[in-house]
């Protein structure tokens, strides 16, 4: 169990006001870098839409924090970000004012507490005191006290017991009790009910384990170094399913520092897009087998390692992308390898038609990787699925006309919401007259693949991240 799960024994309840100390007192300076980065984190988030992946290792770097505080802040900014409606709940029954009447830097602070308080074994004192101190600098001696109040109510009981009291009853809304218990939205818990055809201990299973830190995967670059040999340097496991792929335990500081990924002989890869990936290229061919085509590349992950493949083989690979940076990403992941990089619009990327092997990597909402990306469940919207759909079908679509017939296309989401997945390959094969392929034939060894065609892999089966792979060739 990692230590941000770990969950502090039940408080007894106490029901009475903070202490408060005697005479004058002046606020302390705030001398508690790791607090202060995980409160920058949140802030950036919520004010500017930032991605707490990207801002966490720079503040890090700044600050010059490292070992025990840069664990504390990314405990506090990923957990506080993943944990965050969850948190809401739990404030919101404690607090007089309405949380969409607390100032933004206030709620920061009682989200930052409640999480302290409710899922690390921060010591209370610790947790309440910081964030009121924080609260204080960042808001006025008037903030500090509300922020005292609420996270003293919050500390009265523990995360079970608040859980209790406020989350729907599991009899009648067992989706809407799930959801809450494991910190999702419940129109996400819906769309794995739905995947997973399951509202009881599967959904349980699956949105727990997308729940939790999952660990880093490496992808070691085919030609270039074995999978062996990158465990062995960087102290991980060779994967399980991925003749490529290495697990580092979660918590094993930043992988970008381990010598293969700065001499770009490996690099970081949830494993279940590297499995997607080299089904693309194991679906059987008739006939030639080198020109590939990867439509939506950015940042270049799958781009690279089916560049390494397409090397080792004689091939080439073209690589769409539609954003110039995303497209820049691609060509240096992609740097000494047999691949041409494109800016353009996949469904029109003025291509000469006729590729072997089509990977579209769509653009999708993301729900499989919620693990890997602390605040996105709360950022996405279901709105943001239906306008997904419609480019994801075009995609599907230009890429097939783009294969060359006989040739293999492999439509590839991170997502387990049926909508983007059957929903979207259904249409687009239909309409294409296209053949559908059982794809669990080219996953060898992953067990729990269900009834194909299609595959879903999901974090609680597989270790992975919940990518779906469907294989279709042109007639
Ligand atoms: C899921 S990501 C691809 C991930 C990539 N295959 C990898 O493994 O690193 C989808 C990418 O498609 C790009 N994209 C979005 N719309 C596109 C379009 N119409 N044509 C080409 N690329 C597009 C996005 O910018 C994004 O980089």
């Amino acid at each position: 169990m990692s230590p941000e799960r770990e969950r502090r024994p039940s408080r007894p309840s106490r029901g009475r006001p903070a202490p408060r100390k005697q005479g004058p007192r002046r606020p302390p300076p705030y001398e508690d870098p790791a607090r202060r980065v995980a409160f920058e984190v949140l802030r950036a988030v919520r004010e500017r839409d930032a991605y707490a992946n990207l801002v966490l290792p720079e503040l890090l770097r700044e600050r010059r924090l490292d070992g025990r505080d840069a664990a504390l802040a990314t405990e506090l900014a990923y957990g506080t970000s993943r944990a965050q409606g969850l948190l809401d709940v739990v404030l919101a029954a404690n607090s007089e004012r309405p949380l969409d009447k607390v100032d933004g830097v206030v709620l920061d602070c009682l989200r930052l507490g409640a999480y302290q308080l409710l899922r690390t074994r921060v010591p209370e004192h610790a947790a309440v005191d910081s964030m009121v101190n924080l609260a204080r600098l960042e808001g006025g001696s008037h903030v500090a006290g509300f922020v005292n109040a609420v996270l003293r109510k919050v500390s009265e009981k523990d995360e079970a017991a608040w859980l209790d009291e406020l989350a729907p009853d599991p009899e009648t809304d067992s989706i809407g009790n799930l959801a809450l218990r494991t910190a999702h939205p419940r129109w996400v818990a819906r769309a794995f009910a739905e995947a997973l055809g399951d509202k009881g201990p599967e959904l349980k299973a699956a949105l727990e384990a997308d729940d939790s830190r999952p660990e880093v995967h490496l992808v070691a670059r085919p030609g270039e170094i074995s999978a062996d040999e990158l465990a062995a340097i960087t102290g991980g496991d060779v994967a399980p399913y991925s003749p490529y792929g290495v697990h580092l335990p979660a918590g094993s500081g930043d992988p970008g520092n381990a010598e293969p990924i700065r001499e770009r002989l490996a690099a970081v890869q949830d494993e279940g897009s590297q499995l997607c990936a080299i089904a693309l290229t194991k679906a059987p061919l008739d006939g030639r087998d080198e020109r590939w085509l990867d439509l939506c590349a950015g940042p270049g992950g799958k781009a690279a390692l089916l560049g390494a493949l397409a090397k080792l083989s004689g091939g080439t690979v073209d690589a769409v992308e539609q954003a110039p940076h995303r497209a820049r990403l691609v060509e240096q992941a992609t740097e000494g390898l047999p691949v041409t990089v494109h800016v353009g619009d996949g469904r029109e990327p003025e291509l000469e038609p006729g590729f072997d092997r089509v990977l579209v990597d769509a653009p999708c909402s993301g729900l499989g990787s919620l693990r890997r990306r602390p605040e996105a469940r709360w950022r996405r919207k279901p709105s943001d699925v239906a306008d997904l759909t419609k480019l994801q079908g075009q995609l599907l679509a230009s890429a097939l006309e783009l294969v060359r017939p006989g040739g293999v296309v492999a439509y590839v989401v991170c997502s387990p919401h049926l909508a983007e997945t059957e929903g979207v390959v259904g249409d687009a094969a239909r309409r294409a007259k296209a053949e559908v392929l059982d794809a669990r034939e080219f996953f060898p060894g992953v067990p729990q693949l269900g009834d194909g065609p299609y595959v879903q892999l999901w974090p609680h089966r597989h270790g992975t991240d919940a990518m779906f792979c469907a294989l279709l060739r042109r007639p």
